[in-house]
């Protein structure tokens, strides 16, 4: 308990079943006396998904014990919850309240079914219900929208699992009583963790007006998009929350959510597909062909497609060479990319904004890509060359020229893969990795050792979240303030 205050926590659930050896009154006096936070008592039967195997009798009384002890709110199944309610006003100090909750396994209900069970959880007499069902996609979690809508009592109700994230951090818009987290010792799959909700989420400043941005992506547990948008909100006084959507089915989603949401930023394995759900795409993102950023614009609710990641990446890269000052007088009023060779690893999304981006800057640019295909595609967009992969390693690039990985090559866990011949990377101007994990890659610290320019995906991560930034807020992006957080978070 202590932990947690120190992590930040309102208040904290105590699972009396996993407690060794359990005595109640011995035990529950020396939890209670002095506890820094108020809690939630739950003593979870075997028979609803905990660890007490004992007598059913004992449990309600140790529950009416922590009652009288002082805890703060009992939580009680739904289905022992009519014989523990008689019980538990007699004892019950005024200001504890009694949560009647239920775990639905497997499949989510109907609408109907739920309000049924929501509706028989009322009532109980219940000064809270707490509602928790598996999210096996992330529409499933509509239903938990509406519900805490609609509830006439206070309702917690959540998904569990990767998908049902949303279900959590979302709650307070939407009315919910409490947002669960989990503390960093004790993680658990679907739930924030604490830290998460501290640092990035902060529910206290959410409310039935914020607006909600999305990541779509699969998997999506990765980004540090979150930990970027949300302060930089805060700090600018938006009142926005900026959450990961572990999306399966772009359609369903699309159709689900139709109208629930103000944007969101695209991630992998989207950023192409995504482009057949948008009703008009800017023009540069329309010859990317890639999408990275979608705003659901105010006046007609169109979802409206952007790219943000080539302007990202090329400014990333021609800034750093301005910043070497490469560029001679004259030079200076074109890019620094004009008339370079552009040498491309990956023609993926990613890889797309890079070749639109260096093509745009009058670079020639060679493309090479596992699927010799989509290389040889590319290469045609952008006037220009493709080849097959296994020739990356031993490609002499002329002196000068620029290298662009787009490739999740390097990425952690296996950041000792570089995708070029080391021997190489001396003869390159400019070295450019799209990997922002880790922050200096293997091919960025060889080819810094030896001599070239180097540019970590980092600063394009940066880049393409301010111009997300500008897009979902209207508002400039506060570049120092943003760079600050990257420079502490990443
Ligand atoms: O490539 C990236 C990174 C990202 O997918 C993320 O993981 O936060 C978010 C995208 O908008 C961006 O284009």
């Amino acid at each position: 308990m202590i932990e947690a205050k120190t992590q930040g926590a309102d208040l904290v659930e105590i699972r009396l079943d996993y407690i060794n050896d359990f005595q109640p009154r011995q035990d529950l006096e020396i939890l209670f006396k002095d506890k820094p936070l108020p809690v939630i008592v739950v003593f979870r039967p075997k028979w609803d998904g905990g660890l007490y195997e004992g007598d059913e009798n004992s449990r309600l009384n140790a529950l009416l014990v922590a009652l009288e002890f002082g805890a703060d709110y009992i939580d009680i199944e739904r289905k022992a919850a009519s014989g523990f309610l008689r019980d538990a006003n007699q004892v019950k100090p005024c200001d504890s309240k009694i949560i009647v909750s239920c775990n639905v396994d497997g499949a989510t209900p109907s609408t109907e079914e739920l309000e049924h069970l929501v509706a028989k959880m009322q009532n109980t007499g219940a000064d809270i219900i707490k509602l928790v069902t598996d999210a096996t996609d992330i529409t499933d979690l509509v239903q938990q929208f509406k519900l805490l809508s609609h509830c006439q009592v206070p309702l917690v109700t959540y998904s569990r699992g990767e998908r049902g994230l949303i279900s959590q951090l979302l709650c307070p818009k939407f009315g919910g009583f409490l947002v669960y987290g989990t503390m960093k010792s004790n993680s658990i799959p679907g739930l924030p963790t604490l830290d998460s909700l501290i640092q990035a989420y902060k529910p206290e400043w959410i409310n039935e007006e914020t607006t909600v941005f999305g990541l779509i992506s699969k998997p999506v547990g990765h980004s540090k998009g979150p930990l970027l948008h949300n302060p930089t909100f805060r700090h600018v006084g938006y009142n926005g929350v900026y959450v990961p959507m572990f999306v399966d089915d772009l359609k369903e989603f699309f159709r689900v959510y139709s109208s629930d949401f103000a944007g969101y930023s695209v991630g992998f394995p989207y950023k192409e597909a995504v482009t057949a759900f948008c009703d008009e795409i800017h023009p540069l993102a329309q010859s990317i062909g890639a999408v990275n950023t979608i705003i659901r614009r105010p006046k007609d609710g169109k979802l409206v497609g952007y790219n943000t990641d080539c302007e990202a990446s090329i400014t990333a890269i021609e800034d750093a060479i301005k910043q070497r000052g490469c560029t001679n007088e004259e030079a200076s009023l074109t890019s620094p990319l004009e008339g370079k060779l552009f040498v491309l690893a990956g023609a993926g999304g990613a890889g797309r904004a890079l070749a639109f981006g260096a093509r745009s800057r009058g670079a020639c640019i060679v493309v090479f890509d596992i699927d010799y295909e989509r290389a040889k595609s590319l290469a045609h967009s952008v006037s220009g060359e493709a080849r097959p992969f296994e020739e990356i390693v031993n490609f002499s690039p002329p002196q000068g020229a620029i290298l662009a990985n787009a490739t999740p090559i390097g990425m952690h866990p296996n950041t000792d893969r570089i995708p070029v011949a080391a021997e190489t990377l001396g003869v390159y101007q400019l070295v450019f990795d799209s990997v922002y994990t880790p922050r200096k890659t293997r091919l960025l610290k060889e080819a810094e050792a030896a001599g070239a320019i180097v540019v970590s995906g980092v600063e394009m991560f940066l880049r393409q979240a301010m111009g997300q930034f500008n897009l979902f807020t209207g508002q400039e992006a506060p570049e120092d303030f943003m760079r600050e957080i990257i420079l502490a978070k990443f």
